[in-house]
């Protein structure tokens, strides 16, 4: 049996004596589009920080295609083959956004920042540069500056830069927020074009984005996960209504 892209066995966080994390295990599988939700403050960005190695575990293990990644930097975690997004858009507002997606990709070539006497010829990394671009839809606005794009590009870029380095486990945080129901529909479409064969864990505010996007849905609620399954089963989950205090996810996804 091939290991789960992701697994995580009794992970467990505190901050102090507060219990934010508290006994997780989940196994999310290679090529599953996967989405946490829950009710504020649930832990789920604490979550997604133990995942992508920002914090280390309390205890408890995190593991990438079988391998214990537990307390690993995230730069060796991005080496393993997992790219991450930031919920505050995290783009180089003075660089074209072609220099944007160029450098994502440079970075997860090792070049990292000295790459800038190297860059001009290199015929391959233009092409893949281009392609990226074409696959966010900015083809378009490749030499204008990223810091003048429209907030719902920005975002798009954000995408391109997180999947530039190839790798194969996606992890977005809040990827629709801020955004028009008709920019959301379109970042959704993308998201599912550029995520196509690969793992992806989204961590979404937004229920009609994750009942559209995902193939399982993970609820926290107070740093517990009380429910993973399918979108339909988690709606019709009276556990998760419960734990939205009323309001149900119907209405959240309308
Ligand atoms: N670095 C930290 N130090 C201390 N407490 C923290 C830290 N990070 C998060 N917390 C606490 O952990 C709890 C969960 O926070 P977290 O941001 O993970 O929740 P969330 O589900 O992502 O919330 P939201 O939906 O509002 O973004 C909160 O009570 C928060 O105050």
């Amino acid at each position: 049996m091939t290991a789960a892209a992701i697994e995580l066995r009794n992970l467990n966080k505190s901050f102090g004596l507060a219990k934010i994390i508290q006994d997780v295990n989940l196994e999310i599988t290679k090529g599953e589009r996967h989405a946490i939700i829950g009710p504020n403050g649930a832990g789920k960005s604490t979550l997604f920080n133990l995942i992508t190695g920002k914090y280390a575990p309390t205890t408890g293990q995190v593991l990438l295609h079988g391998q214990d990644v537990s307390g690993k930097k995230p730069f060796e975690i991005n080496r393993m083959g997992l790219s991450r997004s930031f919920q505050i858009t995290n783009i180089f507002h003075k660089m074209t956004v072609f220099e944007n997606v160029r450098c994502g990709l440079l970075w997860s070539m090792g070049y990292k920042y000295n790459f800038w006497t190297m860059v001009n010829g290199q015929r391959e990394l233009t092409r893949r540069t281009d392609e990226i671009l074409e696959q966010i839809n900015l083809t378009k606005r490749r030499d204008m500056l990223a810091g003048a794009l429209a907030y719902a590009e920005q975002r798009a870029l954000e995408i391109g830069i997180t999947i530039a380095g190839g790798a194969d486990i996606i992890m977005l945080d809040e990827p629709c927020a801020g955004m028009s129901h008709s920019e959301t529909d379109l970042i959704v479409d993308l998201i599912r074009k550029v995520t196509e064969e690969k793992t992806l864990v989204v961590v979404e505010h937004d229920m009609g984005v994750i009942f559209d996007l995902a193939d399982r849905i993970s609820v926290l609620v107070y740093g517990e996960i009380i429910e993973t399954d399918t979108p339909e089963r988690v709606r019709a989950s009276k556990a998760v209504q419960e734990a939205y205090l009323g309001t149900t996810l119907e209405e959240e996804a309308s």
